[in-house]
């Protein structure tokens, strides 16, 4: 069993990793008071953890000198540092250690479920290689268009012959839907099938309609191996680092970025709009805009924002016209829908697995703006709109993404060889976790604002917040109390 916690913060000390089982965690002085203190005068003050783990601290100025004196931190009072609460990860996963079938006994499925992602075919080939090479198994099945082909379609045998060339291609050459998922009917097509490993990639829908065979799968008696491999390039998928796919996705935005950016600079006032992916969070365009530095604003779903008065975004807008004669705007296509609906008066729309269909903002939004500077005659002005939210999902999963499908593929092999079942995989704090599906399916990943990733995104864009300085002060005071109550102590992260 392992155990994970992790701070995003620089602390005074650090814990490395230093075999297979181990806790993997970033320590603060208090931590180390915790479990005992460190002397002092230790020259490298390393302490060897029972469970193969290396604690070692950072060397810092007091280490040295004796007499130094310390200061508040004027970031405290910045209003995209204020409000920032640490973070951490707590769960729970486990390693596999047994074989529970033999090699020509396995007769392995794949099926693909839910939106495009980059890496999807690099998955289906690594899980066909990784059962083939590493176990010898060789009766492996691709179902065909998503969950509903289990029982509505013929089934696609897989070699590795047929998937070796795959990784090069964008979209899953098993093809995907949306709907469709009849547990029962799914269920019996694998009991008919002598089906005794499924391999299930999609997104957090995926998972629970995963989640839901498992369990039709353990109320037969079967044995049935189901594991997950979680996909989807908004990143909403919580508990895992990341998911495949997103490093592609954010780099290839870049590209759209990158032409706004030359349209925008290229005119007079120029206005490049972006719109990227993310439905429900905004990370693709968080990470976008952080690793771009030609974005002035990002909008995600998690940030509600508003157009008009002080401290709105047409203000911004003026000011950085005014200041640098263009900018860039990033919107996630989930960002201020509620804006939207109230101005188009839209009704609310689902596609086959319930998901909310989305009303254009990147149209809505360029028309705001264009209404704004045009009807009150404000400032001549230049905007370009690029939507590239397609063409990024259906490329080819880049060298780091492939790396991390094959880590994941291999993985969920592993892990139904050994007999587990019911889980999804992941990296959990870099580490390859299995995860129960309820864990994933639990809740969604989203860009908490009051988290220092957002802090840097202000920081970086210096973007108005869009919060006004009494929510701000609201947060700051009840992350305050919180810290005072001890709850978010490094004692309770490193438990
Ligand atoms: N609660 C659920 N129970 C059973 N099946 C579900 C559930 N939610 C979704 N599904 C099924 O999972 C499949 C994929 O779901 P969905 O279209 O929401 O995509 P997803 O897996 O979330 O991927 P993404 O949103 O990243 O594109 C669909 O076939 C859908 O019917
Ligand atoms: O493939 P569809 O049905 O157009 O759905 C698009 C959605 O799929 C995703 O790519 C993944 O959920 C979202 O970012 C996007 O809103
Ligand atoms: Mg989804």
């Amino acid at each position: 069993m392992f155990f994970f916690t992790a701070q995003d913060r620089l602390s005074a000390s650090a814990v490395f990793l230093f075999d297979s089982i181990s806790l993997l965690c970033f320590a603060s002085s208090t931590f180390f008071e915790a479990m005992g203190g460190l002397p002092s005068d230790s020259p490298c003050k390393l302490i060897n953890g029972d469970d193969g783990y290396i604690l070692e601290d950072v060397p810092h100025l007091t280490d040295y000198i004796d007499v130094l004196t310390a200061y508040p931190n004027p970031l405290r009072s910045n209003p995209a540092y204020s409000v920032v609460k640490q973070y951490f990860v707590h769960m729970d996963d486990t390693v596999p250690e047994k074989v529970y079938f033999e090699p020509e006994d396995v007769h392995a499925c794949i099926v693909t479920c839910g939106g495009l992602c980059p890496g999807l075919n690099t998955v289906i080939r690594e899980i066909v290689c990784g059962l083939n090479y590493m176990y010898g198994v060789t009766r492996i099945l691709g179902i065909d268009g998503g969950y509903r082909g289990f029982y509505s379609k013929n089934t696609i045998p897989l070699t590795t012959k047929v998937v070796n060339d795959i990784h090069k291609r964008g979209g899953t050459i098993l093809g995907t839907s949306r709907g469709g998922h009849d547990t029962l009917k799914i269920v019996d097509s694998i009991q008919d099938r002598g089906i005794n490993q499924v391999y299930i990639i999609g997104g957090d829908g995926t998972q629970k309609g995963a989640s839901v065979i498992y369990q039709e799968i353990r109320r037969r008696g079967l044995k049935v191996a189901v594991a997950g491999i979680p996909k989807t390039i908004d990143n909403d998928i919580p508990v895992i680092d990341k998911s495949f796919g997103f490093d592609t996705a954010v780099e290839e935005a870049q590209r759209a970025i990158n032409a706004a950016h030359v349209e925008a600079e290229s005119n007079e006032n120029g206005i490049g709009v972006v719109k990227l992916m993310g439905r429900y969070c905004g990370f693709i365009a968080m990470y976008a805009t952080l690793a771009s530095r030609d974005v002035d604003c990002c909008l995600i779903p998690e940030s509600p924002f508003y157009l008009e008065g002080k401290g709105g975004l047409f203000e911004y807008i003026e000011k950085r016209l005014k200041e640098n004669g263009h900018m860039v705007i990033v919107i996630a296509e989930g960002a201020g829908q509620e804006l939207v609906s109230e101005s188009l008066q839209s009704t609310n729309q689902q596609d086959a697995s319930g998901n909310k269909l989305l009303e254009d903002v990147g149209l809505w939004i360029s028309q705001k703006i264009k209404d704004h500077f045009t009807k009150l005659n404000k400032m001549p002005m230049n905007l370009k709109y690029i939507d590239p939210t397609y063409m990024i999902r259906a490329i080819p999963s880049n060298a780091s993404d492939n790396v991390y499908c094959t880590l994941l593929a291999q993985s969920a092999v592993h892990g139904a060889m050994a007999g587990y079942t019911g889980f999804t995989v992941g990296l959990v704090n870099g580490r390859q976790t299995y995860i129960p599906f309820n864990r994933v399916t639990e809740k969604q990943n989203k860009v908490v604002i009051t988290d220092r990733m957002w802090a840097r995104l202000l920081s970086s864009t210096n973007q108005p917040s869009f919060l006004g300085t009494k929510e701000i002060r609201g947060k700051h005071e009840k992350l305050s109390t919180k810290l005072l109550n001890g709850v978010n102590s490094r004692e309770k992260t490193c438990n």
